[in-house]
């Protein structure tokens, strides 16, 4: 259940009727619900109650500053993958002592900008990256908190551009490494071993591929402890999936109690480790829509389609993973004949669409919805044909909030410079 629900065939946003929104705000346009965000934390906060664990927000599902801003104020941390989020969670008030350091290609630069807010890890993904940031933290007289990212080689059983576990994919360290590195980290004077990490991928939709990594990682747990090493956590990555369509997927109780289950017997051996998840999408996605308007509709032999006017520059995931996103009329329109629509955009692209083969009851003018659009939208929107990037409001129950205003058309050239007359 989220709080985007219908009253008297119009669609409503927690108290305010999204027609009311896109009148006052325009489309295309993002809408949050802050109450379906908070229930989405509570329901992660809750699964850990009583336990050492550690919620952290992957930020790169959706990186607003007021959403960051919210989830701090829960006492959360953040998973971020570049500078960049770093200085976002910072300017949002997130406590850098609560965040983890992911990704592949640290820069120096960041490592630095990491060390000195005092992160709580850095998620290492390779040999280099372990050298590098012993040579940064030695460089500025620190001890740099790390955990090895390990790629234990399963299959996630999700979409392929998203699965990041398998031996094939270009993240983390292969398990079979795993133990020598540990080993060379444990000589290094500036590094201080805290943990074990995995992220196997997204939208998963089973338990399964998490128990099949834990497995595979207890037994390296196991061998480090044996070797002298001892942890303090392990982090099994985000990844929990969502519903937008028919998917069932566990919630984040179910898979922290399943997570807990198959670590009892390890605990009992190495002592109880902090448990860290890392959710970005089961946090975000169902806690926003995306609202955008029929501008024309256009039945060619042989298909109907329904040109809006939002494209795959706002919103690229149905054309980058062909992925499925329900879409909804705002308002009942029954004068329209029911059809068979292809809901495409403006974008000068074939692929320029957001959802194919799609039964609704539409006319120019109206308002459509986009479900399940909190993560992965806007976060991954471009300028792509000189659109303007939307707005995106906080809606929390009869209030709204801009918690990002749409671009202007000197937003598009804000850091671009004519060439001087004489050029
Ligand atoms: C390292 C890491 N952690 C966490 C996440 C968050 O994943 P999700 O949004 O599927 O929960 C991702 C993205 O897949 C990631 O790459
Ligand atoms: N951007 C992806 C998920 C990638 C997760 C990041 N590791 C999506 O929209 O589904």
């Amino acid at each position: 259940m989220d709080h985007f629900n219908y009253q008297k065939g119009e669609l409503y946003a927690e108290n305010i009727p999204v027609k009311q929104l896109a009148a006052t705000y325009g489309t295309p346009l993002y809408i949050y619900s802050k109450a379906t965000l908070l229930r989405h934390v509570q329901a992660f906060k809750e699964a850990f109650a009583g336990r050492n664990g550690l919620v952290c927000y992957a930020v790169k599902a959706n990186s607003n500053l007021a959403i960051l801003q919210l989830l701090a104020k829960q006492g959360i941390g953040f998973d971020i993958v570049s500078g960049g989020e770093l200085a976002r969670v910072i300017a949002a008030g997130g406590d850098p002592h609560k965040v983890i350091f992911s990704g592949v290609a640290k820069t120096e630069a960041e490592i630095e900008q990491a060390l000195l807010a005092g992160i709580y890890c850095f998620n290492v993904e390779s040999a280099q990256e372990l050298d590098r940031i012993n040579a940064v933290a030695a460089r500025l007289n620190l001890v740099a908190p790390i955990s090895f990212r390990i790629n234990p080689n399963v299959d996630a059983k999700t979409h392929p551009y998203i699965s990041t576990g398998l031996k094939e994919n270009k993240f983390g360290i292969p398990i079979e490494e795993a133990l020598g590195e540990y080993q060379r980290a444990q000589t290094m004077r500036n590094i201080k071993i805290k943990g074990l990490d995995f992220h196997i991928g997204s939208q998963l939709t089973q338990i399964s591929p998490y128990i099949d990594a834990i497995k595979e990682l207890k037994r390296l747990i196991r061998q480090l402890y044996g070797s002298g090493i001892q942890l303090t956590h392990l982090d099994i990555g985000g990844g929990l999936g969502v519903t937008y369509s028919v998917e069932a997927p566990p919630l984040p109780n179910e898979l922290i109690n399943a997570a807990y289950a198959e670590l009892a017997d390890l605990f009992e051996d190495v002592g109880t480790l902090q448990l860290i998840v890392e959710p970005g999408r089961s946090i975000v996605a169902n806690a926003g829509i995306f609202v955008y308007k029929v501008e024309y509709t256009k039945d060619n032999l042989d298909k109907n389609f329904a040109i809006v006017d939002a494209g795959m520059n706002d919103n690229i995931r149905p054309s980058l993973y062909n992925a499925y996103m329900n879409i909804i009329t705002v308002e009942e329109n029954p004068s329209a004949d029911i059809k068979l629509y292809d809901v495409v955009g403006p974008v000068c692209e074939t692929g320029d669409f957001q959802g194919k083969s799609r039964q609704l009851r539409l006319a120019p003018g109206d308002l459509l919805a986009m479900r399940g659009s909190g993560a992965y939208c806007s976060a991954m929107s471009s300028n792509y044909n000189s659109r303007p990037k939307c707005a995106e409001i906080l809606v929390d129950d009869e209030k709204a909030h801009v918690i990002c205003q749409r671009e202007t058309y000197e937003d598009l050239w804000r850091n671009e410079h004519l060439l001087d007359e004489a050029s």
